[in-house]
């Protein structure tokens, strides 16, 4: 079983695996007569293949137990993943790079700290949503159409925060 232990999560440390979405530390520029900061355009939405649309949903989801033992990563190759969380929610984020195999020296586990979202790109390997401390209401940007967008591959992960 692969041990791993969240490291605090960084554009830069998570620049492999997507985008860190984060207003605090994103450039704006003013709209609507100055009321309103525009965070614009920070992070790069993929919708490859057939019939490719982008879809926005919400995700309610349950909190997971610490460790976290996860037994296997999915990647969707048709498409960008996002997920933002609507009440300052933190969650365990565990990321490799595309490939279509994963080397385990290469695997790395994350936890936000409530202000933070993630875009995973196309193909990047990730846990399901694993929400820390209590219920999780997210909005999540993705990939609809045609096709396979949900690889999974096997792999026995526990993550310590
Ligand atoms: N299945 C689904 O829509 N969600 C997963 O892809 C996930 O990353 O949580
Ligand atoms: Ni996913």
């Amino acid at each position: 079983m692969l041990e791993l232990k969240a490291e605090t999560l960084t554009a830069e440390a998570f620049a492999p695996f997507g985008d860190v979405i984060d207003a605090r530390t994103a450039d704006w520029f003013p709209i609507n007569a100055g009321r309103t900061r525009r965070h614009h355009d920070l992070a790069k939405v993929e919708t490859l293949g057939e019939g490719a649309r982008t879809l926005i949903s919400v995700f309610v989801s349950q909190p997971v137990e610490i460790p976290l033992e996860l037994d296997f990563l999915e990647r969707h190759p048709l498409g960008s993943q996002a997920f933002m969380p609507l009440h300052e929610e933190r969650f365990v984020v565990v990321v490799a790079p595309p490939g279509d195999e994963i080397d385990p020296a290469e695997v790395r586990a994350f936890v936000t700290d409530g202000r933070q979202g993630v875009n995973y790109r196309a193909g990047t390997w990730h846990a399901i949503q694993s929400v820390l401390e209590r219920e999780g209401e997210f909005l999540v940007v993705d990939r609809g159409g045609e096709g396979n967008n949900c690889d999974e591959y096997p792999l026995s992960i526990q993550v310590v925060l």
